[in-house]
């Protein structure tokens, strides 16, 4: 069997008498996005900071690439792989474009005594600034504000961002939320495309976006898995319909 680029084996976390993961075992293979759905309080972003380091689970184990990551901190979760989206953006709004990505790249380099060094002059922070830029259509803002840039444009530059690490695995939390039709569209393309070069898990309350994108859904309830599989599956499954998508699924 092909091994998961990424995965939980049955993690678990509670908060005094609340379990917000329960034996929670999911994985992603290479080439895929998978989706985590979930109503309010299912347990989805306390499932994603165990998974990046944030929050240490109780019990179970985050494998990337087939090695347990598990105590590794978040900084080096990213270095040996794993690349996060935030749900808020962690951007530089007054910097430039370039910038932002050349400060992802400078994380990729591990040596905090770089920062002394002027790194917008430094060919090979700026070749892999420019390359992710490129790759997620940037290249012609490189010099924008940051601010100046529209939602999707933002959402996108986060990418380029994580790009600049080189991941393995992506991790999105929300990735569509703000953006309007328009934008999400656009971004469910590039995700669509993106997966090639690095399989995604995502969190995602836009279902439209995640019946488009997800080659495979798991369904959170209680911090629980309560399903596994295709969109189609995911649709016809009474316990999903039942717990969370109701009627109009
Ligand atoms: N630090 C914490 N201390 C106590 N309870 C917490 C903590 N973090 C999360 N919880 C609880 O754990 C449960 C799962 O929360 P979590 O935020 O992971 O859900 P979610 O699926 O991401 O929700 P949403 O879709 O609303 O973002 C909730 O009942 C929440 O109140």
């Amino acid at each position: 069997m092909t091994e998961a680029i990424l995965a939980t084996q049955g993690i678990s976390k509670s908060f005094g008498a609340l379990k917000a993961s329960d034996d929670v075992s999911i994985d992603l293979m290479a080439g895929e996005i998978h989706a985590i759905i979930g109503p309010n309080g299912a347990g989805k972003s306390t499932l994603i900071k165990q998974i990046c380091g944030g929050l240490k689970p109780d019990t179970g184990t985050v494998k990337l690439l087939g090695e347990d990551v598990t105590d590794l901190p978040t900084e080096l979760r990213a270095r040996v792989g794993l690349g996060r989206t935030f749900q808020i953006s962690a951007l530089a709004m007054e910097d430039t474009v370039l910038q932002n990505a050349v400060l992802g790249a400078l994380g990729g380099q591990g040596n905090p005594w770089r920062f002394f060094k002027p790194v917008l002059k430094d060919k090979d922070l700026l070749d892999t600034a420019m390359e992710a830029l490129e790759r997620v259509g940037l290249q012609d803002h490189a010099k924008t504000r940051t601010a100046e840039l529209s939602h999707g444009q933002r959402r996108q530059l986060e990418v380029a961002v994580a790009l600049t690490l080189k991941p393995k695995a992506f991790v999105m939390d929300e990735p569509m939320a703000g953006l309007g039709t328009e934008g999400s569209k656009r971004l469910t393309e590039f995700l669509g495309d993106l997966r090639h070069q690095a399989p995604i898990l995502l969190v995602e309350h836009d279902m439209d976006a995640v019946f488009a994108l997800a080659d495979r859904i798991s369904v959170l309830v209680y911090g629980k898995v309560i399903a596994t599989g295709t969109v189609e599956e995911i649709r016809a499954n009474k316990d999903v319909r039942d717990a969370y998508l109701g009627d109009e699924a």
